[in-house]
């Protein structure tokens, strides 16, 4: 399976991702598009119980609508102290239209509500991880390539970082006493959950050729 030669489409309309991708892609030549270059195409249900079916749902859907091979990204934030939770919810924590800031202060006030009005003074409030999961569609041979990442960190009451998107600011990593929104696009495509995906399907592509 290839994509084709020099446009790669990217199933999303999340920005922050397309930013991610752009750059991951940008080396080998590829021009990203996006949802935002395909507006009329409908919106995909995310109702799987797996980041990785969601994300053969949205390359599937958007690749047998525009015939072409189509790449897909689900991922999310499970928080040990949650019991995974918002895992595939984390786009819709905070309700339908959350937006980041929404999503980042209902992580909060639901740790905080588990310290049961404790203060421990701790800023570290639970182990976590980000995961994602890609999903490469080719709608004419119907195959699929799946890739998953994962990158284990904190969550901390005092965010911190302008740079990623969505949960960033509260995504301590304590191996470079950082936020993920404290790095540069680089690092944290170094380290990233998405980074590690997308390196795991860039083997798996190669290994198909
Ligand atoms: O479905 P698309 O259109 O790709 O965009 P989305 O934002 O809805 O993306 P998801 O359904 O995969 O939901 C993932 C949510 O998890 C969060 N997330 C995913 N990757 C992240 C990252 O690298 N850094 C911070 N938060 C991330 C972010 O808030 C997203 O809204
Ligand atoms: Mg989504």
């Amino acid at each position: 399976m290839k994509a084709s030669t020099d446009i790669l489409i990217v199933a999303t309309k999340n920005k922050g991702k397309v930013r991610e991708f752009q750059h991951a892609f940008a080396p080998l030549g590829l021009t990203v598009q996006s949802m935002f270059d395909y507006p009329d195409l409908p919106d995909v249900v995310e109702d799987g119980a797996t980041f990785a079916e969601n994300a053969f749902k949205k390359a599937k859907a958007v690749g047998e609508s525009l015939g072409l091979p189509v790449l897909a990204d689900d991922s999310g934030l499970c928080v040990d102290a949650l019991n995974g939770r918002p895992g595939v919810y984390s786009a819709r924590y905070a309700g339908e239209d959350a937006d980041d800031g929404d999503n980042n202060l209902k992580l909060l006030s639901e740790l905080e509500g588990l310290k049961q009005g404790e203060d421990t003074g701790q800023p570290l409030l639970s182990t976590a991880r980000f995961v994602c999961a890609l999903s490469l569609y080719d709608p004419a041979t119907g195959k699929e390539l799946t890739a998953e990442g994962t990158v284990e960190g904190w969550i901390t009451s005092e965010p911190s970082g302008a740079g990623g998107f969505g949960y960033d600011p509260l995504f301590f990593l304590p191996g470079y006493d950082k936020t993920m929104a404290e790095l540069t696009l680089e690092q944290k495509q170094q380290i990233s959950h998405r980074g590690q995906a997308l390196r795991l399907l860039t083997e798996k592509l190669a290994a198909e050729q």
